[in-house]
């Protein structure tokens, strides 16, 4: 396997990690726990501007943990503590005096399975234009078709959606669904997309056509994906970082940051064992 991922790792990516972009996020010993349980400690990395980040790792280790740290989505879960420093653009994301649904706006998220809303492919993408709290003038009119064009354009479903732009957004295929899901979330023309496993509900025709698509979006957006396919890592992303899980002297499970690095290195020269046994499926 290992040999099959080395000939997916595309050159451009090697070039582009050499050269490091500003800095968008910087952990630095972050550490999530859930009702006192650590799910993941020691998380220090930097994540940079307009590149692809991929977390990588066996289930459990902590990724979609730590992703959902960069947007405060952890808010939301009952019991979740995040500790540690997450930096943002220079500013302490957990700050007293930051207001989470600006960090939510400008750090937008796609989730696993499509989650279009029950509204019309034109509202789903219109949704947070007209109801902006960035501070932003809500849209209406000619300015904001003109906003959805735009961002159905640049999630590649423009073609395939512009005759039936007051269909509902849950007749189209699971791949147009999570385009729309995309466009949903670039409308509002967020820093940063973070994506959970964007793919892994769909075939491999739509799977491909999402990776395309990230991949232009990169010119565009940070975008940190979380992902349990390997090749698509190896395919898509700048810098990669492999997680995993041990287990402590109390019989308690912790994820943790093994290595990170470009993309390159880690499928072709990774520094840890782990990484190694990972990615040539020795283990996980
Ligand atoms: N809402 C939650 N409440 C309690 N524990 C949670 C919650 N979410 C995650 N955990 C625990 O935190 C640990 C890390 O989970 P997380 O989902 O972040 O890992 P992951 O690497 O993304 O896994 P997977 O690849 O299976 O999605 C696991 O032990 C999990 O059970």
């Amino acid at each position: 396997m290992a040999t099959d991922l080395r000939t997916h790792v595309a050159t451009r990516h090697i070039e582009d990690a050499s050269v490091p972009r500003p800095v968008v996020f910087s952990l630095d010993g972050l550490e999530v726990a859930y009702g006192g349980h650590r799910a993941v400690r020691d998380v220090s990395m930097d994540i940079h501007e307009r590149e692809i980040t991929a977390m990588i790792g066996p289930s459990g280790c902590g990724k979609s943990t730590v992703l959902r740290c960069l947007n405060r989505m952890n808010d939301l879960v009952p019991g979740a503590r995040v500790s540690g420093r997450v930096g943002y653009r220079g500013q302490n994301l957990y700050a007293p005096d930051i207001d989470p649904t600006e960090v939510r706006r400008r750090i937008g998220m796609v989730f696993q399975k499509p989650n279009p809303f029950p509204k019309s492919i034109y509202d789903n993408v219109a949704y947070g234009l007209r109801f902006d709290t960035g501070g932003n003038a809500r849209l209406r009119g000619s300015a904001l078709d003109d906003r959805v064009e735009e961002a159905l354009t640049g999630a590649a479903l423009w073609d395939e959606v512009k005759d039936k732009l007051k269909s509902s957004g849950l007749a189209l295929s699971g791949g147009q669904q999570q385009r729309l899901c995309i466009a949903r979330a670039i409308a509002v023309r967020p820093d940063v997309v973070l994506m959970d496993e964007p793919c892994s509900a769909l075939d491999p025709i739509a799977t491909a056509r999402i990776e395309d698509l990230m991949m232009k979006l990169a010119n565009e957006f940070t975008i940190v994906i979380v992902t349990h396919n390997m090749q698509q890592a190896a395919r898509v992303s700048h810098r990669t970082a492999f997680f995993t899980a041990d287990t402590d002297s109390e019989g308690e499970r912790h994820g943790r940051l093994v290595e990170y690095d470009a993309t390159e290195q880690i499928f072709n020269r990774p520094a840890d064992r782990r990484t190694e046994d990972y990615i040539s499926g020795r283990f996980g």
